[in-house]
């Protein structure tokens, strides 16, 4: 996963802690100044001309609230980027602008090279668009729907029946596709809304909330479909508070609050935030034990039944802590992350570092 990091200072090497022969080394409380990630990029300012979605100091406003006051991002082509951020951070009014549904105030979008000011129609045939509501026609059958959508997009009528023939296959509506729309549930309206935003094959898809109600077959499915539609070189940006699943799917992030992209020294800071490590032992007294005899601070661990969540500032931390517990002759079964890299950054986002 990779984080947008435009500013990010270059990782300063910590130095190497004293050693006392014989004790062992105390597990450190706080944040060394150290960033090792082999996969963070400082991305040059995105030309207009590139493919994939181009967002350049992109302004909106209602009246006096500034919905979107400064977003500046580029969504690659063959990859997932997640765009997230709080309730009210202006999600829906960038993908409400990039789906040419709104104009901006001012800044430069492009979808697949296309502006969706002066050239909609360009950006509608190269986009698929999913709104976390499905919001069609109700008395429609999923097949209609299909093939209506198809026609608009300007498919004659024997291939708008075949697509959405296919696409009802791929969604698994097959038993629902002559029913009226109206009594699919919601994760089955979700299916129908992401193969309506496929129905014309587009190159560039905008998903909001896409899981929602989906069962974990579905779930799964889904991950699979968008995967491979990055893989064909497709560029996909996706809108979710579900952050865990996010952290499953994308392979880059954009963070945003308050109108704003964040960037800089505030996302560094808050990717650098401490995570919770899941650790569970076949002995989970001789787990707390020697948790504390390793010297772990015992405000960086909470015991949760068998489980213990021990907070680390650092990966290089967690290679410690296990290889020592190990080495105390703890028998681990379990040792991971909590949370992945996507819910840490956010969680250290919210946690201050503003
Ligand atoms: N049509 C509108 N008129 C007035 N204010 C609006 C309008 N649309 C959005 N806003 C305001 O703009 C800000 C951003 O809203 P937006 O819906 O883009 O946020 P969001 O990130 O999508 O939030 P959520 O996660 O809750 O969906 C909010 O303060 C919202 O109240």
């Amino acid at each position: 996963m990779t984080v947008p990091s435009a500013g990010a200072p270059e990782p300063v090497p910590s130095p190497a802690p004293p050693h006392v022969d014989g004790a062992p080394e105390p597990i450190p409380a706080t944040a060394a100044p150290v960033f090792v990630d082999p996969l963070a990029t400082v991305e040059p300012a995105p030309g207009l001309d590139a493919d994939g979605i181009v967002v350049e100091h992109v302004h909106r406003s209602f009246g006096t609230v500034q919905a979107v006051r400064e977003m500046t991002f580029h969504a690659r082509p063959g990859r997932v980027t997640a765009l997230i951020g709080p309730n009210g951070a202006g999600k829906t009014t960038l993908l409400l602008m990039l789906a040419s549904l709104l104009a901006p105030d001012a800044g430069a979008i492009r979808i697949a090279r296309a502006d969706p000011v002066r050239d909609p129609r360009a950006v509608r045939r190269a986009m698929g668009w999913m709104p976390d509501v499905l919001g069609t026609w109700r008395t429609l059958t999923p097949l209609q729907i299909l093939t209506t959508v198809g026609r608009l997009h300007g498919l004659s009528r024997a291939a708008a029946k075949e697509r959405a023939s296919e696409l009802i296959v791929e969604a698994r509506l097959e038993e629902l596709a002559g029913r009226p729309s109206r009594v699919l549930s919601r994760g089955q309206q979700q299916r129908l809304g992401l193969v309506r935003a496929l129905v014309h094959r587009p190159s560039v898809l905008l998903l909001d909330e896409p899981a929602a109600g989906l069962d974990p077959t579905s779930r799964v499915e889904l991950r699979g479909m968008l995967r491979g539609f990055a893989a064909a070189g497709g560029t996909v940006l996706i809108s979710s508070h579900d952050l865990s699943e996010l952290d499953e799917m994308a392979d880059d992030a954009v963070f945003v609050d308050r109108g704003e992209v964040v960037g800089g020294e505030r996302l560094v800071l808050a990717r650098q935030a401490a995570r919770e490590w899941r650790i569970r032992a076949l002995d989970p007294r001789a787990l707390s034990y020697q948790l504390a005899n390793i010297g772990v601070a015992f405000d960086r661990v909470r015991i949760e039944g068998d489980v213990a969540y021990v907070a680390l500032d650092r990966d290089e931390h967690a290679a410690d802590v296990l290889a020592r517990l190990v080495g105390a002759g703890v028998p681990i079964i379990h040792f991971a992350p909590a949370v992945g890299d996507i819910e840490r950054t956010y969680l250290g986002l919210a946690g201050g570092a503003r």
